[in-house]
This record gives C-alpha cells, structure tokens and sequence, in this order.
C-alpha cells in the first residue's frame, strides 16, 4: 500500500477522461461498422448484416487479451451490447423467441443479441419457426435441451419439416427461484406454480422444502409468476427475469438440484455461417431400419476422431422410415475433415440433412 493519499477529485477528473476517450473510440467503432455496411450493401443487395462467426470471433479475442482486473465473462459482456448497438446503426435486426416476456428464452435472447435488438415473444416454438420462415423477423431463439430434463422434443421434430438453418447456440446458466408477491402469507403457501420442466429441475428440493403443496403445472415460468401477483397463498418458480417483470421477490433462492443446471438454446434463421475457428455442426440423418444401422453411422465420425457432442433418436414422423438421429459434432461442414464423414454418412443414410454450422456460444 503506498503511503500517498488517494484523492478522489483526481480520481474521478481520470475517470472523466477515460470516459470521453471511451465515448470518442466507442462512436468511431460505431462508424467502421456504418462503412462496413455500406460495403456490404455494395457487395450485394440482399446483403446480410449479422455476421455470427465474426462476432463470436471479436468477443473471443477480446477475452484472450483481456488482463483485468475486469473479469473476461464481463468484458465480453460489454463488448456485447457494444457490437448490438453498433449493428443496429447497420440494421436493426428482428428476433422472435419463444415468449411469454420474462422466460429464460428471452433472457437468452438478450444474451445473445444484446439490448439494441428488437425482440418478439411468440407463443409456441411452431410460432417462432413460422416467423422466421415467413421472413416476419430475421432470426429466431429456441430451447433445445437442459442439463437436467433433457431434449425439448418439439424443438427438434421442428426441424424435420422446416429449411431453416441453425446459425448460433447460447447456454444459459439456469436458476430458479421460489418467488412471492407483496400479499402473500409466507408461511402460508400451499400453492406452487410453474413451468413442467421447473418443477422437474427443482423436484428434490420441494420435496424437501414444500412436500404438501398443490404443485401446478403452467406455460410457462412467467405465466407462474403473474398468477402468483394476485394470491396470497400461492409462489412460483420462476427466474430473476419474471421476477423482476412482475414485481416479485425471492423467498429462497437458487433451488434447483444441480448446481450446474443450463439450458442450450438455438438460434435459427436463412444464414449459412462461415468458419469462425471454434464451430459445431448439426445434422439430422434418417437410417433405413436395419440391423447395425447405428452402428454404421457412427463408425465413421470415430474413424475421423469427430468430437460428438449430442446425439438424439426420434421418431420418423414420415412413417417411411423408423427413426431419424440428431448429431451434433465439433467442426464446421468446411472442413475437409467434417466434409469428408459427411460424404460418407451420405453414402449410409436413406437421407441426410445439415441444419447448420455455427460458432460454439462464446457467453
Ligand atoms: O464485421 C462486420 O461484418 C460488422 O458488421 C461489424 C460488427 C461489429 O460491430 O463488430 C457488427 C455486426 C456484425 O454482426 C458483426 C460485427
């Protein structure tokens, strides 16, 4: 410690010059990205102004340089909603998640996109996928699995019929809160509202804590929250975004059984994305009904040593065929590794289709 005395009149005169520096490089950022839209605009007509792989690229090289005392979630953060504003003075873009306000899908909205985006709830995932195809919004946000529950089948039997393409993923730290409202009787909730999957993730811990109390399955976790406003003896489960949308306040906190509970979520949209250097890969392959057809899928992304991180069975909605698989890998369908156990997955499968190549979510 030195022996100097700080001086706060300095302190905040430096902070009041970094802040105009800040304001002055922030706003020059802002006019390369109007240039670069006029390039893109140049480029072509149909031009597209959300780039995922170079943003995905711009946050990783900022955590990389990063020394603190910042930490490098934060900074990228911030950088975040400096990139959403500088992309809106290009476009603003339009976002359809599946709603209502106050989900955990708009929370991995805003995560994704930042603040200048302009967000649309909808009321089911069809919804957000009908959205998009009928180009009412440019992208949209999905749930697709949870570290504790599992698959959201809906989610990916959408993807059977649709053309869209996944263009990102956001994992989203997932708590849940025990929330009441101003006239509820604390000691008196015999009552629990929330989302089916909520109360899945947080199954132990209720029965533990609230082992007699009606449990009510609703639409969603901030539908939970708004019925919870107007009774006394009721809570909800819900997170920090209903919460705070319906004035509410936490009468226990974090309650979810595992600690490291998330949930991933998709962005969908037209684009095919470039290589960012850090990519996934998402197909959805229907096999003929044969003995050893899994097998024979998979041998070759073990051959290629292909890193598979998910892979899903569901039912051929077609009839045609008795299952369809949803796998995800690491690597982008560029590279001639990943291009190459494609051709060969092609020569095994009755059908194949890549839903996209996209940066692994860097927030
Ligand atoms: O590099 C681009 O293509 C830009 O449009 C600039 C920028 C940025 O602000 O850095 C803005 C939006 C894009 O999604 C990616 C990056």
């Amino acid at each position: 410690m030195s022996d100097t005395p700080i001086d706060l009149d300095a302190l905040r005169s430096r902070i009041d010059d970094l802040d105009s520096q800040l304001l002055m490089l922030m706003n020059e950022r802002a006019q390369c990205a109007q240039q670069v839209a006029q390039v893109k605009t140049a480029e072509d007509a149909g031009a597209v102004f959300y780039r995922p792989e170079r943003e995905a690229q711009v946050l990783r090289r900022i955590m990389a340089l990063n020394k603190g005392p910042l930490d490098s979630e934060e900074v990228a953060r911030l950088f975040r909603e400096i990139m959403s504003a500088c992309l809106a003075l290009e476009q603003p873009i339009k976002v359809a998640y599946l709603g209502p306000e106050g989900t955990f899908t708009q929370q991995a909205t805003l995560k994704h996109f930042g603040e200048s985006a302009i967000s649309l709830p909808m009321a089911a995932i069809d919804e957000v996928f009908r959205e998009v195809e009928a180009g009412a919004v440019n992208y949209g946000v999905v749930p697709v699995e949870n570290s504790t529950e599992g698959v959201i089948n809906h989610t990916l039997d959408s993807f059977i019929d649709s053309g869209l393409r996944i263009c990102g993923e956001v994992v989203l730290r997932i708590h849940h809160h025990l929330l009441v409202g101003e006239t509820t009787r604390r000691d008196k909730v015999s009552r629990i509202y929330s989302h089916p999957q909520s109360f899945a993730q947080c199954r132990k811990w209720l029965d533990a804590h609230y082992p007699q109390a009606e449990r009510v399955p609703v639409s969603s976790n901030a539908e939970a929250a708004r019925l919870v406003k107007t009774e006394w003896h009721s809570a909800a489960i819900a997170g920090d975004m209903s919460a705070k949308l319906y004035g509410l306040t936490r009468l226990a906190e974090k309650i979810e059984d595992r600690p490291d509970n998330s949930t991933r979520f998709l962005i969908i949209g037209n684009q095919d994305v470039p290589m960012s250097g850090d990519d996934k890969t998402s197909i959805v392959v229907a096999m003929r009904n044969q003995p050893g057809a899994l097998h024979d899928l998979l041998e070759p992304f073990h051959r290629h040593q292909i890193d598979m991180t998910r892979l899903e069975t569901r039912p051929s909605r077609s009839g045609v065929w008795n299952y369809v698989f949803f796998i995800d890998f690491k690597g982008h369908h560029e590279e001639p590794r990943v291009a190459a156990v494609l051709e060969e997955v092609r020569l095994r499968a009755a059908e194949v289709k890549v839903l996209g190549s996209y940066p692994v979510g860097v927030l």
